[in-house]
């Protein structure tokens, strides 16, 4: 008592503060020693002591040297600092601040944050697959939101996720309907549950940030007041468990790792309550179906073998108040013991905004970031993947050329699948188990038959039972590129297994086309086994697409050299039929587009300067282009240089940009189509520019359905007095009056090649077209049919439409012949034979159209569009 008398008399003796802390040296160190870690946390807060000083004084051995190092510092403060020390020390000593400790408080507090500070260091930063030596990735520089979702979701919900592709998969993400999100810091917490979960189980297929997540609430338990409810937090691994192979026991395992607690351990066994223990990466553990639940440890003293302990732990006979969290890969959840799992989270990956955050972090330049990212969204495929964060990896590393795999900058696609490939296989299976090479490749080339011939059979998901291949796989392959979701069914739960994203099974089946002769009747390249099996050209694209990066000699080079796989024997014959079937795509004017990506997998410019059709007719109508597919188009014309007869750029989302950037082309084409676009006035501004610029070969030009305005038409007409080689405009279905037609009709005054301007479906009214026929100028403005352009004339535009409809949706039907109806409501009654037939025509296909439509209110349409046509068709 008779130092704490001193401490109390410190301002009653009238000596200065700094000699009293001195002359009572040795007493305040006995007073002061029970509550230093208080006294310098306190000081912290309230700024006596700066964050250098107070880490000085905690990594002090012992709670005597630190007072004695705080004495020391307070020696250097002054005498007014000195006071409001001792002002503190008083404070403290007569318990105003709850937080006094007990000497065995103090010890204890002292090892949490000497652990915390081991967890710190170890989780600072990312472990990133194929970091470069020394190379360091601060996790709180690039860790990025991770979407987790609670429970399981429906098979009908994950077989959409599967087949959508693009922005729409990644858009998915954000379906908080289907899948009730979880916040990080709710992880642990009590969500509608009736207690706290304690055994939680976090799954998410490979590359998803398992790992990442187990860092950060490490670290965030280290460095932050999260997770406060754990005194103690630790993480094992499967893979260091692993290595365990003989009878060991729950200490001995923890201390191998964090060894650090050997002091702590006893009082963390029994405060179980507060201790968290993280299990990381369940699908590595090679005892994964040996978990025991037959013989159970109770005590962490115990003798056991690993999987028993674990076993023991998860089914909470083994610390049983302790909270454990267990990541795994969604394929091997069977094996553990899920009835004592009390709450369920899946990691999505990222959605957006994640991944915009990605590229702006890794690339560690918001601008750059953000443009980069914007260049991968337009690509359709490239994007699909983005939601694996692994994913976002590679290709921010292959766009930064910052690969350390030593392969040749990716340039396609099938490059960056091939990266994940070989990153997945290299970075984890290998790690796992050190199998021979042949082993793996064995492997790989089973995986890619299961993806090849679930392919044939349009399959998606299949019953783990059903598919016989899948029990030669060994089960790091399996967990590296499937999925399970677990559904409920009669009778009990069943496990779905499906490939991570269907563009990996696309992938592995091209793998297996590739590598292995395939029986006639399966061969999916022949065509006639294409119509048996039902695969339109449409649903095997990305198929193609693979198959001929594939084949590259770039990619068969890689393959050897990671996998030991010997070359394709196909690569001459599928060339061979990659040019010949762009040669007669060229000629015929069919859809060219896949084979022209099929053609930028090859990179091989060589290969391109041997395609010398007789014509060149290019048709990419009808899909929603993205500037990748822009580059392909540009890489086949810069090496075909040839004159375009045609190019159909047809309902494409064609604009200002894109045709900017096809310029140099468009003055080389003899007819463009770019009707059923939603054209702007700069997109029209730039059509114009190409008619009257001095090279123009336009000949005919499709501007129909474009909602032109009286404007943009009359800027048409403008160019059109420079131009010298348009025959034929066709602008029909679009917003023009009669008034602007008018203006227009004095075409003929200042350019001699228009022969007409096929204005059918704009705003004529019926008696308009008669003013107009007694204009001088009537032969060129074509405002309905007649016979003055002969029948070939107009079944050739015919044709066109009705070739259109085939390719129509049945909802774009709707809107489409409602225009064209209202055209063909424009031409006189004259009796023309052909045109019974067209509505003939029409009826017929209208009629199947309503039969196989199977959403009511679009069929109710169609119906009622059907009626309008027979109307019409009986009026004449
Ligand atoms: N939240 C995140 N923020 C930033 N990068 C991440 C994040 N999550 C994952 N990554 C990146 O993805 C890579 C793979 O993540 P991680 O190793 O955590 O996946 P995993 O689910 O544990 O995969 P596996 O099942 O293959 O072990 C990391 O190396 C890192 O580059």
């Amino acid at each position: 008592m008779g130092e704490s008398r001193n401490l109390r008399d410190w301002q009653s003796g009238g000596e200065s503060t700094l000699s009293f802390l001195q002359t009572h040296r040795v007493s305040l160190i006995n007073e002061l020693e029970d509550c230093i870690d208080s006294i310098i946390d306190r000081g912290l807060e309230e700024n006596l002591l700066s964050r250098d000083d107070h880490e000085d004084i905690a990594y002090e051995n012992g709670p005597r040297k630190k007072v004695r190092k705080l004495l020391d510092i307070i020696n250097c403060l002054g005498e007014q600092n000195a006071s409001l020390f001792c002002a503190l020390f008083i404070k403290i000593q007569n318990g105003n601040f709850r937080n006094k400790v007990t000497k065995y408080q103090s010890g204890h507090s002292e090892s949490i944050e000497k652990h915390k500070e081991v967890l710190a260091r170890r989780n600072d930063c990312i472990k990133y697959y194929n970091a470069r030596l020394g190379e360091k990735v601060y996790l709180t520089e690039h860790f990025v939101n991770l979407l987790l979702v609670k429970g399981h979701y429906s098979l009908e919900f994950k077989k959409h996720e599967l087949l959508t592709f693009g922005q729409e998969r990644i858009h998915l993400q954000n379906n908080t309907d289907v899948k009730p999100e979880v916040k990080l810091h709710q992880i642990f917490q009590k969500l509608n549950d009736r207690r706290t979960p304690k055994k939680i189980l976090v799954s998410g297929v490979a590359g998803i940030g398992k790992t990442v997540l187990v860092q950060k609430i490490l670290y965030d338990y280290a460095k932050t007041a999260a997770f406060k409810n754990f005194d103690f937090a630790l993480n094992l691994t499967f893979r260091d468990l692993n290595l365990v192979t003989k009878p060991t026991t729950l200490r001995e395992i923890i201390l191998k790792k964090h060894g650090h607690l050997s002091r702590n351990l006893d009082e963390i066994f029994t405060n179980s309550k507060s201790f968290l223990l993280i299990l990381d990466g369940f699908d590595e553990f090679k005892f994964y179906n040996q978990i025991d639940l037959e013989q159970y440890v109770f005590d962490p003293d115990e003798e056991a073998r690993v999987p028993q302990i674990i076993g023991s732990l998860l089914i909470g006979e083994l610390l049983s108040e302790a909270t454990i969290l267990l990541t795994s890969r969604p394929t091997v959840l069977n094996h553990i013991p899920t009835e004592s799992i009390e709450r369920f989270v899946v990691i999505t990956g990222f959605s957006v905004s994640e991944i915009e955050d990605y590229f702006q972090k890794f690339y560690g330049d918001k601008e750059v970031g953000t443009k980069i990212f914007l260049s991968v969204k337009e690509n359709h495929f490239l994007f699909t993947l983005c939601y694996i964060p692994a994913f976002c990896w590679i290709v921010c590393s292959v766009l930064k050329g910052h690969y350390t795999l030593n392969i040749e900058q990716p340039k396609t696609m099938t490059d960056i699948y091939c990266h994940y490939l070989i990153v997945l296989l290299k970075y984890h299976v290998y790690q796992v188990d050190c199998t021979k090479d042949e082993a793996i490749l064995k492997a790989v080339l089973s995986l890619s038959e299961l993806a090849y011939f679930s392919l044939l059979r349009h399959e998606t998901l299949f019953y783990e039972e059903d598919k016989e291949i899948i029990h030669t796989i060994p089960s790091e392959i399996i967990n590296s590129f499937l999925d399970k979701t677990c559904v409920q069914e009669l009778g009990g739960t069943e496990n779905v297994l499906s490939f991570t994203h269907f563009t990996i099974q696309e992938f592995f089946a091209a793998f297996y086309y590739a590598h292995h002769e395939v029986s006639p009747s399966d061969d999916v390249m022949d065509l006639t086994v294409q119509e048996k099996l039902d695969l339109s050209s449409g649903c095997l694209d990305l198929f193609h697409r693979f198959l001929s990066g594939l084949l590259s000699v770039r990619n068969q080079n890689i393959l050897f050299k990671y996998l030991k796989l010997e070359g394709s024997k196909k690569l001459a014959s599928y060339t061979s039929w990659l040019i010949e079937s762009l040669i007669n795509c060229c000629e015929n004017g069919s859809s060219i587009l896949n084979l022209l990506h099929c053609l930028f997998e090859q990179q091989m410019n060589s290969l391109v300067e041997t395609i010398k059709p007789a014509v060149l007719r290019i048709n990419l109508s009808d899909n929603v282009l993205s500037p990748i597919d822009f580059d392909v188009l540009t890489y086949f014309l810069d090496i075909v240089d040839m004159d375009i007869q045609e190019l159909d750029l047809t309902a494409t989302h064609v604009n200002a940009d894109y045709f900017k950037q096809i310029q140099p082309y468009l003055l080389r084409c003899e007819k463009l189509w770019i009707g059923e676009n939603n054209l702007d006035s700069e997109s029209v501004q730039f059509i114009c520019s190409v008619l009257a610029a001095p090279d123009c070969k336009l000949q005919e030009l499709g501007l129909g359905w474009t909602q032109l305005e009286d404007k943009e038409f009359l800027e048409i007409h403008k160019a059109l007095k420079f131009n010298h080689s348009l025959n034929g405009l066709w602008v029909e279905g679009n917003n023009i009056t009669y008034g602007a037609i008018e203006q227009f009709s004095d075409i003929t005054l200042t350019n001699t090649c228009l022969q007409y301007a096929v204005l059918l479906g704009n705003g004529l009214q019926a008696g308009d077209h008669t003013v107009l026929m007694e204009k001088s100028a009537k032969k060129v403005i074509v405002a309905h049919i007649d016979q003055d352009y002969g029948e070939e004339f107009w079944q050739g535009w015919w044709d066109w439409i009705f070739q259109r409809c085939k390719m129509c949706s049945d909802e774009k039907i709707v809107s489409f012949l409602t225009k064209v109806y209202r055209g063909l409501g424009l031409c006189d009654g004259k009796d023309i034979t052909w045109m019974r037939n067209w509505y003939i025509e029409i009826d017929n296909f209208l009629e199947d159209r309503v039969k196989n439509c199977c959403i009511t209110h679009i069929k109710k349409r169609i119906e009622s569009l059907q009626q309008k046509f027979r109307e019409q068709s009986a009026m004449r």
